[in-house]
């Protein structure tokens, strides 16, 4: 894709990365077709899909996402949360090489920008999204920047608070009791006792795993080199202690970040492993970031593209059926949504009308009509969700904080768990009878 300009990453010692046999693609194939469980030699295996076999693979995905959504009476449904994005703070004390969400003090001063959000201007934003029908307030910032920053570290004590998280908790209250917005909290790696700490404000919690690759976090010029919080060993244990608080969770992986084939296929079982101790993964996020090409012939952009739908479909067929994957829809072209759709997606994730994603600022959401209309030309209804997903939702005594009830329940349907045709409006926190 030409028109992609999120910076990108070279592979500083291109990893071995070995094709494999035709006749082991094929039989993975049809073990796959088969609905045989499938191991990590053959997750690789299909991960080198392309042509015929890719479009094989893409209907295998694509029968186990509607079967899935059958079993729970939303066939043909794709899901997406309106959202507003809050940016609470960029500064951050990890240094990922892909990332140009970051930044520093220094520069923030220049753009006369200050450190964090200040509370009014969270409910600002937040209040302006309520009234375009946004639902969720999406928390992504920085991890613990007062470690690398004395300036944020007195940011937060003038104010009075202990830590970035003690402050995020602050805010989410602050957007539902002034907004009744549901916050979905994405900063970064977090402690069971942090987890604990946010479940009463928050109906869903989530970081993306990235990857299992921890050559990528040891090996200098590797693009998580330096950045703590990006150790796969302390991102797994964040997936597990997210089940032991029973927080649903959403997680998953960054596409093309100089990963071999065998650790995307490993990333995907890694995070099936944590779900299936505590069913508290909500949905897995395969979201493409694109590596630059280590020779230009090996890797065209068809190239790329063609591997980030066999990812979405690997992703699906290990994961399975009961598993909602989610692609976003502002990272491709409007035609590449529609193959997003035949490699087994069943959600878009956050989409705003109102506020960027400033992850990817250069990547602009398509318009709710549009994405509508994108999702209906592949047969199926665009349909709007909270931010906790329905089966959480349906199970709100088990998985959502009973402080969030009157919030979550003014904002959901009882039968369904998806979004009701409703603007949010202020409600008391904690929710008083
Ligand atoms: O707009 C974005 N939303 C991101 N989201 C939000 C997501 O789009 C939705 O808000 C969730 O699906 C909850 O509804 C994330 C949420 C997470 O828990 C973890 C990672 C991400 C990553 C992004 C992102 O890069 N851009
Ligand atoms: C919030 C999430 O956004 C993802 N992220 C960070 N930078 C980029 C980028 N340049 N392109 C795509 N995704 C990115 C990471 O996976 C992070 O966890
Ligand atoms: C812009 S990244 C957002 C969340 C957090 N800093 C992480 O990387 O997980
Ligand atoms: S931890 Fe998140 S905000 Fe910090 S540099 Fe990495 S991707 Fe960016």
């Amino acid at each position: 894709m030409t028109d992609l300009s999120i910076p990108t990453v070279r592979n500083a010692s291109p990893h071995e990365d070995p094709r494999p046999d035709p006749s082991a693609v094929a039989a993975a194939l049809a073990a796959a077709e088969n609905r045989e469980p499938i191991d990590v030699d053959q997750a690789v295996a299909l991960l080198h899909c392309a042509g015929d076999d890719l479009t094989r693979l893409q209907s295998v995905a694509g029968a186990i996402r509607d079967e899935g959504l059958a079993a729970i009476g939303r066939p043909r449904q794709v899901t997406y949360s309106r959202k507003v994005f809050i940016p609470l703070t960029r500064l951050c004390r990890d240094r990922c090489h892909y990332c140009t969400f970051v930044t520093v003090p220094g520069k923030l001063a220049r753009a006369g920008e200050g450190l964090y959000l200040e509370l009014d201007e969270v409910v600002d934003l937040a209040r302006r999204g309520a009234e375009l029908g946004c639902k969720e307030a999406l928390f992504t910032l920085g991890d613990r920047p007062e470690d690398r920053w004395p300036q944020a570290r007195e940011w937060l004590t003038e104010r009075g608070y202990s830590s970035t998280l003690d402050y995020v908790r602050a805010a989410a209250v602050a957007v539902l009791n002034e907004t009744g917005l549901l916050p979905h909290l994405n900063p970064g790696v977090m402690s069971l006792e942090e987890l604990r700490r946010l479940r009463p404000v928050a109906p869903s919690m989530g970081m993306m795993l990235e990857t299992t690759s921890r050559r990528l976090f040891t090996e200098k010029g590797q693009p998580h080199y330096g950045s703590p919080d990006k150790d796969p060993l302390v991102r797994m244990q964040v997936l597990r202690d997210a089940g032991a608080a029973r927080v649903p969770f959403t997680t998953g992986i960054l596409v093309g970040i100089g990963e071999s084939m065998r650790e995307r296929a490993e990333s995907f079982f890694a995070i099936a492993d944590a779900h299936a101790g505590s069913g508290h993964i909500q949905e897995v996020i395969v979201q493409n970031f694109r590596a630059k090409p280590d020779t230009a012939m090996r890797s065209t952009p068809d190239a790329e593209m063609t591997e980030f739908l066999a990812a979405v479909a690997v992703a699906r067929i290990v994961l399975g059926p009961h598993m909602r994957v989610q692609a976003p829809p502002n990272l491709v072209s409007p035609a590449e949504c529609a193959a997003l759709i035949a490699s087994g997606i069943d959600d878009w994730g956050g989409v705003s009308p109102l506020t960027p994603d400033h992850v990817n600022p250069e990547r602009p959401w398509p318009n709710l009509d549009a994405l509508a209309a994108r999702t209906a030309e592949s047969d199926f209804v665009l349909t709007e969700r909270i931010t906790a997903q329905p089966s959480y939702v349906l199970a709100a005594s088990e998985w959502i904080d009973p402080a969030l009830a009157d919030h979550v329940g003014a904002l959901s349907d009882p039968e369904t768990g998806l979004a009701l045709d409703t603007r949010p409006v202020p409600l008391p926190w904690p929710a008083v009878a």
